[in-house]
């Protein structure tokens, strides 16, 4: 089954008139159910682009007919045990918190409300039904993901820790290590607890939105239904995104502006993640937002629904055209319908005291041992514990026959064949199995821990401890007394911690090097200095970074000075890239529309720029970068630049140098270059991993690389020398690469 992809038109808006209405829902169905969203070329409004979606909601659509239609029917399903995951995605202001949220008025409640009660009115029912038989609990988790990091909703701002929580896979989910989890009975316990949630979230006033989310807030709703010792757990995930927004209409600040490149780098990374799947590349970039890794679109089970909010007027029609244009991708994206398997549950073991010197360590055993069991593999195979045997279909109180039709006997194959996931216990024992929560009444407490649990407790102290290192504060809390294994375990997991740390760091650095670059070929040069000045504390004294920045401000001052000296003010100039009238295909991504803001005017031409703003940008990066690869015991923070470094970052400038262009003029390349080199420029990093002796990580550094490069300075690598050049690659790694290419064009 697809996503399922429906656009959403928000209403105007206070000062917002008619007459500036451009979208519009349609139908192209006789039954009349809008399908549709028609909107004008900007660049010839006589014509129309039409966008086909599953539902479209015009602007009459009320809060109950978008929940009626959309998230409803998802609840059977649900409590047949598939996850679901909804997601309002669109431009800031668009109406996604109020999609996802709504207001306090029982008529504004959005999604969120609508079906946390919808979940316990069907709760009640199964139970009912069951003549009480079954149980169902729900519990809550909520995090935000700001700024590409993780922080529990539940936990106030004050005992946030800088890192963030960790992420991790699990069983082919991803997980937020030492995340809160909240037992919530009913509706009114709900309403407390994410209304409470709510104040932690960062939100702030732009200059479109006086109360835009900053974050991409994830709420899950886990359903347990247990029935004797079995027990089904689904996962309901409610996902409000932070909107993309164009920065030369939302007059950030500092502040802003930093969130809102990170806002605007994971959507822009959730689009390319939907381009890859569409065109059925092998390696979809997941990885490089924590909002993608979470997100996992069309890799995770279940329901999936995208909601595409939209404002109907003419000031977000790129913007608006860029969503459509993602969005209706999306739609084409593939989603397993797998249902979640019934856990065999055994009675609670008694936990030993997790304090002082009577700790017992338990066997940490990976997480995926903790649940879905496959029980009837162990039925079936007669290696079942005396006394827990089970008829195979005990727990089939929410089998919906008429729609699903019986569940297989033994569902371990068909888990393994389309999901990839490990295949229970050859062996036929059953593994061991998830241990009954014997408090159900709010978060667990220590004295209650499995070794999971103890697991996360163990990496989120390390985070903290991390945290206050940044900081160069004392660790707040009080010192506990822990067995060496633990403290042994802690090391470890601190060393891999840190080393994955200053990893990010470095990418965080190189990101803000790289929208500076963006800031700056657009004329931006306000934005690419606040860009510059951010990416220092990553690459502290690096001489280059510096005198950019000197430059830039010089460059700001002069322009000040020049505009002071005019009698009137600078004309804005419009430079967006232009969209194809003819092919929908074509449109900008998220990531054009924020590229497009344009600051200021250019001034000159680029090849006329003052010399010390014509060079290498990039440098910065990439010696702070070699730095970092070839010092083991490198601190991102560490300010002294190796001589040979730079030498090596230099020899990475000449390669560009007009000598080496006109020797390719001279000699063109073999079949072979030519074949490499052109997977090299494709910038695709699936494919420049595909060639031998590079690995992902050269792969990633190269084409980082390439991103850094001006286009009006070569931008693509046209020769081995020049390959042999870019730092970090190296000689020996071209010549394996160049040697694998034979063998391709030979087979
Ligand atoms: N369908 C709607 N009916 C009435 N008001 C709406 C509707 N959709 C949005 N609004 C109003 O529009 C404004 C912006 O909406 P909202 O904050 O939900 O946008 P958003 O997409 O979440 O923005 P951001 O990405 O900046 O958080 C709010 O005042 C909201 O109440």
């Amino acid at each position: 089954m697809s996503v399922r992809v429906v656009a959403r038109i928000r209403p105007l808006l206070g000062k917002e008139l008619d007459k500036d209405i451009i979208v519009r829902a349609e139908s192209s169905q006789e039954d009349g159910h809008m399908n549709i969203v028609r909107i004008p070329n900007p660049k010839n409004e006589s014509e129309e682009f039409s966008f086909m979606f599953n539902s479209v909601y015009d602007m009459k659509t009320t809060q109950e007919e978008l929940f009626t239609s959309e998230v409803a029917p998802t609840l059977k399903s649900l409590f047949q045990g598939l996850d679901v995951t909804i997601f309002a995605y669109g431009v800031t202001g668009t109406g996604k918190t109020h999609t996802m949220r709504g207001g306090l008025k029982m008529s504004d409640r959005g999604v969120i409300p609508r079906l946390l009660s919808g979940i316990y009115r069907r709760g009640r029912k199964v139970t009912k039904d069951s003549g009480g038989e079954t149980s169902v609990t729900v519990t809550l988790s909520y995090y935000e993901i700001y700024n590409d990091k993780v922080f529990d909703l539940f936990e106030p701002p004050e005992k946030r820790s800088l890192a963030g929580l960790p992420i991790r896979e699990k069983d082919g989910k991803t997980i937020v290590v030492g995340l809160s989890e909240h037992a919530c009975d009913d509706l009114k316990d709900f309403e407390r607890l994410y209304i409470e949630a709510n104040n932690n979230r960062s939100t702030a006033g732009t200059k479109l939105n006086a109360q835009s989310s900053r974050s991409h807030a994830i709420l899950m709703v886990k359903i347990t239904q247990t029935n004797g010792d079995q027990s089904l757990t689904s996962t309901a995930s409610a996902i409000d995104l932070a909107g993309s927004e164009d920065n030369r209409r939302t007059d950030n600040g500092k502040e802003r502006m930093v969130e809102s490149a990170s806002i605007n780098k994971s959507l822009f990374v959730l689009s390319q993640c939907i381009d890859a799947i569409g065109r059925g590349d092998k390696r979809i970039p997941y990885r490089e937002s924590k909002m993608t890794r979470i997100l996992s679109l069309g890799q995770n089970n279940g329901i999936t629904i995208m909601i595409l909010n939209l404002a109907p007027q003419r000031s977000y029609h790129l913007d608006t055209l860029s969503s459509l244009n993602v969005s209706s991708r999306a739609k084409r994206i593939e989603v397993r319908e797998i249902e979640n398997e019934v856990v065999f549950t055994q009675p609670p073991r008694k936990a030993p005291s997790i304090t002082g010197k009577t700790i017992q360590r338990q066997p940490l055993r990976p997480l995926a041992n903790a649940h879905n069991t496959h029980v009837n593999a162990a039925v079936q195979k007669g290696t079942e514990k005396p006394g827990t045997e089970k008829p195979l279909k005990a727990f089939s109180v929410y089998t919906d026959k008429s729609k699903t039709g019986p569940r297989p006997s033994n569902p371990a194959p068909r888990r393994a064949d389309s999901t990839g996931k490990r295949p229970s216990d050859p062996s036929g024992i059953a593994r061991p199995t998830k241990v009954a929560r014997s408090n159900m009444t709010g978060v667990r407490t220590g004295a209650e821990m499995s070794a999971a649990k103890i697991e996360e407790l163990i990496e989120r102290k390390v985070s903290e401890a991390l945290a206050n290192r940044a900081l160069d504060q004392p660790a707040t809390a009080a010192p506990v007394e822990i067995s060496e294994a633990v403290q042994r375990r802690l090391e470890a997991l601190e060393r891999k911690i840190e080393s994955g740390e200053a990893e990010e760091a470095r990418t965080e650095g190189l990101r803000f090097l790289l929208m500076a670059k963006q800031h700056k070929e657009r004329g931006e040069d306000t934005s690419a200095l606040k860009m510059y000045e951010l990416a220092l504390p990553f690459f502290p004294g690096q001489e280059k970074l510096l005198r950019k920045i000197d430059n830039l401000r010089a460059k700001i001052q002069a322009k000040r000075d020049q505009a002071a000296n005019r009698t009137s003010a600078p004309v804005e100039v419009e430079c967006r890239k232009p969209i194809a009238s003819e092919e929908v295909i074509q449109l900008p991504t998220p990531a054009s529309s924020f590229e497009a803001a344009h600051e200021e005017p250019q001034v000159k031409p680029r090849k006329h720029r003052a010399s010390a703003d014509s060079d290498d940008e990039y440098n910065g990066s990439i010696a702070a970068h070699e730095e970092y690869e070839d010092d083991d015991s490198f601190s991102y923070k560490s300010s002294k630049p190796k001589r040979s470094k730079s030498k090596a970052a230099k020899s990475s400038l000449q390669i560009f140098a007009d000598r080496d262009r006109g020797e390719e003029m001279l000699e063109p390349p073999s079949p072979r270059t030519r074949y490499l080199l052109d997977i090299v420029n494709s910038r695709d990093v699936a494919l420049i991993r595909g060639l031998s002796g590079v690995g992902a990580k050269k792969a990633r550094d190269l084409v980082e690389f390439l991103e850094l490069q001006d286009e009006d300075e070569g931008g693509a690598i046209k020769t081995l020398q020049q390959l042999r050049a870019v730092p970090g690659l190296g000689v020996r790694t071209v010549e394996k690469a160049y040697e694998g290419i034979a063998s391709i064009l030979a087979a």
